[in-house]
């Protein structure tokens, strides 16, 4: 892939309406629980990035038929809890953990072997949490030293097995409860934190008897999948960058339509609320068995805190940008409780401190989190290490910046956001490719 980079500097206030493309987590399992559906399976408000369309082309590998009519559409013609086969080449999840994980527990299901692979920053990611809960329902999976890539063996029988996750995950959960739909006997998770059930609630949704509470999924194997239409709620973390780029830019007001607000994916909301932040909620509504709203955004000067660390796991992919918000806020703000971010698409804890000492920020990384210390974010140049979230991050502190803020390889961006910079400099960003 060539290297993309980007210049974000100070841009107008941020105003008007924006609609963020679909939810990653919900399109990957739509496609994964439509492919496995008896019927039909029509995808609204799917998500267009790398991560999801990866997954698409890997269960088009393994025999399933979609049709694109529109961009953001899919239809997915369901082969059946027992109808796919094998793929002679091997399975690319590109730079997608969600991908990988949860394919790992629908691939030890199968009757055929299977290889999953992914790009650098996938193939440095810890596997074991998968592989060794699945090996103890009866899979056997080689890794390469508990890193990608996947030789998932099939045929091997499985068995339900009750198991507490040693870290909340809502990767590792969803791979369990895959794999029990092809277990002898039920499959009980128990999560040390409540994460994301959107698993849980597209099972019910096809029809998949589940029993499940914050915190707890239970099932048993051996039923169907009926297909049915999913709608997907615009990304909650994709909206992330630009809820914050509305509360620390003076005379900003924005409109986040349709936004998914599943209670497991809102922390954010709640630390910018502590911080001093202005944020209101509109159109509440249910959407495809999900709660949605528009998010009215106003600048408001913010504060540093200690952050709850109960709030911790329901804003795990958004901690990048809270870093730039933490930067921008005055006092010190702590996180703790956040070590999971060292095993993301980059080391996010690493990645966000080196960027913002770059840019002159008094930041002292802690080996579960940081203690920042905002007021003023200086011009500078940073390397996104790949990582989607943090270049995006990055193109948010831009916006306060004191001189331009150089964000190096943020290629990645379309694996969860494409058409980010378009969206963003609409609404008041100065972001453009660097020469
Ligand atoms: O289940 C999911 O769709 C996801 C779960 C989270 O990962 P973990 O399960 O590793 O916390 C999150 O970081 C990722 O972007 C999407
Ligand atoms: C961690 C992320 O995704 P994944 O684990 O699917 O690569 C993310 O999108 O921030």
């Amino acid at each position: 892939m060539s290297r993309v980079d980007w210049l974000s500097k100070q841009g107008t206030p941020l105003q008007g309406n924006v609609t963020v493309p679909g939810d990653k987590s919900v399109s990957h399992r739509a496609l994964m629980f439509g492919a496995l559906a008896d019927g039909v399976t029509h995808i609204r408000g799917f998500l267009e990035g790398e991560d999801t369309r990866a997954t698409a082309t890997i269960l088009g590998q393994l025999g399933v038929r979609f049709e694109t009519p529109a961009p953001g559409e899919r239809v997915v013609h369901g082969v059946g809890l027992h109808g796919l086969r094998a793929s002679t080449t091997p399975l690319d999840c590109g730079n997608a953990g969600t991908g990988m994980r949860l394919l790992a527990g629908l691939l030890a299901g199968q009757a055929f072997d299977s290889t999953l692979i992914g790009d650098e920053s996938l193939s440095k990611r810890p596997m074991r949490r998968v592989t060794d809960p699945l090996a103890s329902m009866g899979a056997t999976i080689d890794t390469n030293d508990g890193l990608p890539p996947l030789r998932i063996r099939g045929g091997a029988p499985l068995r339900g097995i009750s198991y507490t996750l040693p870290v909340a995950s809502a990767q590792v959960k969803s791979a369990l409860l895959l794999a029990g739909l092809y277990a002898e006997g039920t499959t009980d998770v128990v999560e040390p934190h409540p994460t994301r059930d959107y698993t849980e609630r597209m099972l019910s949704a096809f029809g998949w008897p589940i029993e499940f509470s914050p915190g707890k999924a239970r099932l048993e194997g051996g039923h169907s999948l009926r297909a049915t239409d999913v709608d997907v709620p615009a990304d909650f973390s994709s909206a992330a960058f630009f809820i914050v780029a509305a509360c620390i830019v003076p005379g900003s007001a924005l409109r986040l339509r349709s936004v998914g607000l599943n209670p497991r994916r809102t922390g954010l909301l709640a630390a910018l609320e502590l911080m001093g932040a202005d944020i209101g909620v509109e159109n509440e509504r249910e959407s495809g068995g999900e709660p949605v709203g528009d998010l009215i955004v106003r600048y408001a000067p913010l504060h540093g805190v200690a952050l709850p660390l109960d709030i911790v796991p329901d804003m795990i992919d958004e901690f990048p940008v809270l870093f730039v918000a933490a930067a921008a806020a005055t006092g010190m703000t702590t996180i703790r409780g956040a070590a999971e971010l060292r095993v993301k698409e980059s080391d996010r804890i690493a990645s966000m401190a080196n960027g913002l000492k770059a840019c002159g920020v008094n930041i002292q990384e802690l080996p579960d989190g940081a203690m920042i210390v905002g007021g003023r974010i200086g011009g500078g140049s940073i390397d996104s290490h790949g990582d989607h979230r943090i270049a995006m991050a990055f193109a948010v502190a831009g916006l306060v910046a004191d001189a331009p803020i150089a964000i190096g390889d943020c290629a990645n961006v379309a694996t969860s956001f494409p058409g980010f910079m378009e969206l963003a400099n609409g609404v008041g960003f100065a972001l453009s490719q660097a020469d």
